[in-house]
């Protein structure tokens, strides 16, 4: 008999290789890769596993990948809601991100963390201050983690002037080079605040080092009507004016989208994250989604920062994704279950470049899978586990989150983390610049 080191079974797995749904299966890991899928019985009679889960009325899936997100701002959840976009930046959150200190970053993104991680969540991109902390905090939490330090044109807390900026962008990329589970990305804030000059140089940064490039593109209409006056074009237009455009540039949002902008993230295959729920709640308007998706443009889903949102669960993400283009098309059946889900895994895991690595339960990949339990009023009965984990669940239905072999949370208790620590760190930080 083979030794395995971890066997998980399920009442239901769903791979998302296709669009079967699996009973009495199994994954079978080993370090930190899934070694064998099979009936658990099959299992069981080939392999010899030193821990054994298994969940009589479980659900096992990969773990939900989060492709847009600014974690640390849970430390601005709840503080400033109800506004515009640019208003909510100008003046609340710039002004509080002008005193951020290293420390809150670090504290921020860890519980950020453990909230991804009680949701899901396994693998995040992030974009944010001090970013090395954010990798630290993922790295601490045993997270998969594409990481980036926003660039900008006006002076940043961390950095000061732009020149330090990519500076600190290489060495972060040095940095964490060899790291298992962090990489990462070269962001740049937006068009709206980057000048040409950076979008530019930060590309040569990306092309340097063959990694991706981060951008808020087009997300709200005020966005479009500056970069026209400023540039005679609209932002993805200007970015493909600058040469930046490839298949390495992952836009989020792309809410205002000309049909010569689709053309170009087509053409160039740009990566779209969709962020609904920000969306929806800064107004900033509704993404054409599911024409992106009729011309086979690779879409993926996020989050979007805790403060605007105002959390991080992909269940309800999925549930909002789903639901808000069936209402503005006034057609149900657009953005079924099945490709929502898709959004939420395999098609994360290709927009982050780690399509070959993560996003589905497949031998020979990485084990980042999740296990949700199903025995529960609102998941009774079941016709369809697909139709439940998109228009039912939500990340507390969670009950185990593997992450690259390593079990973080078992029946709901996360195993690595010391919560009480991370929330009394969190109300002496609000207490500082509250
Ligand atoms: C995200 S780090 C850089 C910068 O972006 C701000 N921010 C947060 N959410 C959004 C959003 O939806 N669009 C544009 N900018 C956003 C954040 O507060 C940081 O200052
Ligand atoms: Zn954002």
């Amino acid at each position: 008999m083979e030794n395995l080191d971890i066997l998980v079974s399920a009442e239901f797995l769903l791979t998302l290789e296709d669009e079967n749904i699996l009973t009495d299966t199994a994954v079978g890991i080993k370090g930190d890769t899934i070694v064998s899928v099979g009936k658990t019985q099959k299992l069981l009679d080939q392999f010899f596993p030193k821990n054994h889960f298994h969940y009589e009325h479980g659900l096992i899936m990969p773990g939900l990948i989060n492709a847009h997100t600014h974690i640390p701002m849970t430390l601005f959840r709840g503080l400033a809601d109800d506004l515009p976009l640019m208003t909510w930046l100008n003046k609340y959150i710039f002004p509080l991100e002008k005193k951020l200190k290293p420390e809150w970053v670090y504290w921020g993104a860890l519980l950020g963390c453990a909230e991804l991680i009680m949701s899901g969540t396994t693998c995040f991109c992030d974009m944010y201050l001090f970013a090395d902390e954010v990798a630290k905090a993922a790295d601490r939490a045993g997270l998969r983690a594409v990481v980036g330090e926003v660039l900008y044109d006006f002076p940043s807390p961390n950095y000061g002037p732009i020149e330090n900026g990519f500076i600190y962008t290489e060495t972060l990329i040095q940095k964490w080079s060899n790291h298992p589970l962090i990489s990462i990305a070269v962001e740049p804030h937006a068009v709206y605040t980057c000048s040409p000059e950076l979008l530019k140089q930060a590309k040569k940064i990306s092309e340097k080092y063959n990694v991706p490039y981060v951008i808020h593109l087009a997300e709200t209409k005020t966005e479009v009507e500056k970069t026209k006056e400023k540039f005679y074009c609209t932002p993805p237009q200007h970015l493909a004016n600058l040469g930046i455009l490839d298949e390495t540039v992952i836009a989020d949002h792309c809410v205002w989208l000309t049909d010569l902008d689709i053309e170009l993230i087509e053409k160039h295959q740009v990566k779209v994250v969709h962020n609904p729920e920000s969306n929806l709640k800064l107004a900033s308007g509704i993404a054409p989604i599911p024409t992106l998706l009729s011309q086979d443009i690779t879409v993926s889903l996020g989050t979007d920062g805790p403060a605007s949102n105002n959390d991080l669960d992909m269940f309800l993400e999925m549930d909002t994704a789903a639901k808000m283009h069936k209402l503005k098309q006034e057609n149900p059946t657009l953005m079924p279950a099945w490709q929502v889900l898709a959004m939420a895994t395999k098609q994360g895991a290709k927009t982050l470049g780690m399509g070959e690595k993560i996003g589905t339960i497949t031998p020979g990949k990485k084990a980042d899978l999740i296990v949700l339990d199903f025995n529960q009023p609102h998941l009774i009965p079941v016709y369809n586990p697909v139709s439940h984990l998109v228009y039912t669940a939500s990340g507390k239905d969670v009950l185990t989150t593997i992450v690259n072999g390593k079990v973080l949370m078992e029946n709901r208790k996360i195993q690595n983390l010391d919560l009480e620590e991370i929330y009394g760190q969190i109300k002496a930080i609000t207490r500082e610049f509250g």
